[in-house]
């Protein structure tokens, strides 16, 4: 098993996994775009304090407010179109796609769904994970090798810094074609409004 958030983006990456091994299964996390880019650049802004304000970022000029698709922020939620490249190379039955929201609200059932695809036994289910107030997340009950509870660390479910809602209705009204292609290609609907 490996992993990498880069892969499903990476332009290479599904001739190269193909060529690797064309039985492999493949998973992908996706969450509202949106959020997605929020998290994004919170992510980086942790990193350069100095960072430009996101809506200094997410537009090509100000003025005529074109998302810039170039910003990596916005072109990873784009998903539709990776899905794209991966489809060239791989069936829809080898991939399968996670809600990160579900991850969030509902951890066992998206897991339920990991195993089955994977076809291992359903052995991580509803009574491994609890919901941690402090945290705002689940949590694992007893990860294994120790006796005490665990969450993911403190580069996981930080705060989002307060982006104007006009800027993300525009954004929200970019991805929104993009969205439902995504939706069309997966036979999913992701719930993304
Ligand atoms: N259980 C649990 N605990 C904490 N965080 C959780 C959990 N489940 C999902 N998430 C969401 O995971 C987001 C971070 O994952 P990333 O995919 O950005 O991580 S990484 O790219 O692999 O570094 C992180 O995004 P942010 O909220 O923007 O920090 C979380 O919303």
């Amino acid at each position: 098993m490996e992993k990498t958030p880069s892969y499903f983006v990476t332009r290479e990456a599904p001739r190269r996994i193909f060529t690797m091994n064309h039985n492999t299964k493949l998973i992908v996390v996706v969450r509202d775009p949106v959020t997605r880019a929020v998290s994004d650049y919170t992510q980086t802004l942790s990193k350069n304090p100095g960072l430009p304000s996101f809506q200094n970022l997410v537009f090509k000029n100000s003025s005529t407010r074109m998302i810039d698709t170039s910003w990596s922020a916005v072109r990873i939620g784009i998903y539709s179109k990776h899905l794209e490249n991966w489809l060239r190379y791989f069936p829809l039955s080898r991939l399968l796609f996670v809600s990160g929201e579900r991850l969030v609200t509902d951890p066992a059932s998206e897991m339920e769904r990991v195993q089955d695809f994977l076809g291992l036994k359903r052995l991580v289910t509803n009574k491994h994970f609890y919901f941690n107030q402090t945290k705002g997340f689940p949590c694992l009950k007893k990860p294994e090798g120790s006796s005490r509870p665990r969450c993911l660390g403190k580069s996981k479910g930080r705060a989002h810094p307060h982006i104007p809602s006009d800027v993300l209705y525009k954004l929200r009204d970019f991805y929104r074609p993009f969205n439902l292609k995504f939706y069309q290609m997966t036979g999913q609907d992701f719930g993304w409004e």
